[in-house]
């Protein structure tokens, strides 16, 4: 018997304002709200920071009984947990860092058949064990399992990146309590991977509702810049940023604004990414000898460290306004004000890069994504995706790597437009001079030319086998 709904007829915008503190829905959020609520299953396709997350809390909070969550992402359900209860909404999460007298208290909790966590956040990994699917199916038979999310759903598919096997096995939900309606949200997914997502997970077309909305980010301003080997790229990035600091100072209105909101001129707050450790030390030690307050976060530094520079990072202090990270930074990441995304070399995949230049603007406001590609970098990305030991989903890897490159290498097309086209969207998104294609074309093909090596030039080096060496430390 299914679930008894009695309690969606609640006035949702209470709730939103009452228990999430915001004033009124984003576009189609209400509209998800209300299907999740109907009981149905839905597919969530939407831009990075357009609020996916409430889609599911507030649902969880209105039904009876207990959402699970399942996210790859341990630093983002820490965070949303503590965010949860800070609202005062109980919540917890079951991963391979919880404390055991936590995992102890929330799985006695389940064994009630009643539990009092309103979400529970687990990985994909922990509802493949026993002792957790043995207390879900308690929850079950009580009839308190209201809802199953699953957040960052393109990881189920091969043909997604960040493919995770264990997330396959979430098909056991609807194998095993058909009834309980799930709800999974995705900010990249092209037509391939939400066919796989919804075929895997078992989710009935007749009660399946389906929200892709598009990837656009109109506020934020992609940008190529073109680099070789020969050349170091860092003084331009730092005349830029201090160009930046210097129109800052020289307009009189918005320092005033500044001193007003007692924020400090050079605080204009950035990620740089880069894909080796070694890159993320030396070059936030170039930057802090050139005055700008710059610090590296990556998997290799100890967690105090990297507390202490997120924390620090997000609440603006003085010596931490740019992040020079590995991938192992951002996602998840939700400061409102990041003014701009680098990416030092060519990141792995066209979906990597989506994600991570969205963790810029999150206000609305105009922010740029930078991304600085040689062709040499195109070389060595294919060279370690040739030598990659792990096999699996090689091809699709191949195919985002190749999209990637394609768009670093167009000067034909809006880059907004040949984001959305990626991602399977018809409709051209909108572009008010947002991108360097649409800013000045004729300087984005002088820069192409000047900027890259020739062909010729790179196909020598290879053959020299000049891109295999030093690249070691890969995070
Ligand atoms: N209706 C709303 N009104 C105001 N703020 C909102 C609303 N909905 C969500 N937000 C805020 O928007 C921000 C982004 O939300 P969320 O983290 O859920 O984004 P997301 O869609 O998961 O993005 P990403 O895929 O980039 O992680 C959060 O700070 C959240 O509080």
């Amino acid at each position: 018997m299914p679930l008894s709904r009695s309690n969606s007829c609640v006035d949702i915008d209470f709730t939103l304002r009452r228990k999430f503190k915001k004033t009124s829905f984003r576009p189609f959020q209400r509209e998800i709200i209300v299907e999740a609520l109907e009981g149905n299953d839905v597919f969530v396709q939407a831009a990075t920071s357009f609020g996916k997350s409430l889609c599911f809390q507030l649902p969880a909070i209105i039904d009876h009984g207990i959402t699970v969550v399942v996210s790859p992402l341990l630093s983002l359900m820490t965070d949303q947990v503590n965010a949860l209860r800070t609202a005062g909404i109980e919540a917890g999460t079951i991963n391979r860092n919880t404390p055991f007298d936590e995992r102890q208290r929330l799985l006695q909790d389940l064994a009630t058949g009643h539990p009092l966590t309103r979400l529970l956040y687990v990985t994909p990994e922990q509802c493949a064990t026993e002792t957790l699917r043995r207390q879900l199916k308690v929850v079950h038979e009580q009839r308190e399992l209201a809802r199953i999310a699953v957040d960052e759903a393109h990881c189920i598919s091969e043909w997604g990146h960040d493919f995770r096997p264990s997330f396959k096995q979430l098909r056991w939900f609807r194998e095993t309590m058909p009834d309980v309606p799930i709800i999974c949200l995705t900010a990249t997914a092209t037509p391939q991977v939400r066919q796989d997502v919804i075929t895997i997970l078992g989710l009935s077309e007749a009660n399946l509702k389906v929200f892709t909305m598009t990837t656009s980010r109109k506020n934020l301003h992609y940008e190529v810049r073109f680099k070789c080997d020969e050349e170091d790229h860092y003084p331009g990035f730092l005349m830029w940023l201090k160009g930046v600091h210097k129109r800052r100072a020289e307009n009189a209105g918005r320092r005033a604004e500044l001193e007003r909101n007692k924020e400090r001129i050079d605080n204009v707050s950035g990620i740089i990414y880069t894909l080796f450790r070694s890159d993320c030390e030396s070059l936030a030690a170039r930057l802090r000898s050139d005055g700008i307050g710059a610090r590296p976060y990556h998997a290799g530094l100890h967690n105090n460290e990297k507390n202490e520079t997120l924390q620090r990072w997000v609440s603006n202090d003085k010596g931490y306004d740019v992040i020079v990270a590995t991938t192992a930074f951002g996602m998840g990441i939700d400061k409102e004000n990041v003014r701009f995304v680098v990416h030092w070399q060519l990141p792995k995949s066209f979906e990597g890069y989506y994600q991570e230049a969205g963790r810029a603007g999150r206000d609305g406001k105009a922010s740029l994504c930078i991304m600085y590609y040689s062709r040499e970098d195109r070389d060595r990305a294919y060279n370690r995706l040739s030598k990659d030991r792990d096999t699996s989903n090689l091809e699709a890897r191949l195919h985002s790597l190749q999209a990637l490159i394609k768009y670093c290498e167009n000067t034909d097309i809006c880059r907004h437009k040949v984001i959305s086209e990626y991602f399977g969207e018809k409709e051209v998104p909108e572009c008010d001079y947002a991108c360097d294609w649409h800013k000045n074309l004729k300087a984005l093909k002088r820069a192409k030319e000047m900027g890259l090596q020739s062909e010729d030039w790179v196909s020598t080096q290879r053959e020299m086998g000049r891109f295999d060496n030093g690249y070691d430390g890969y995070d």
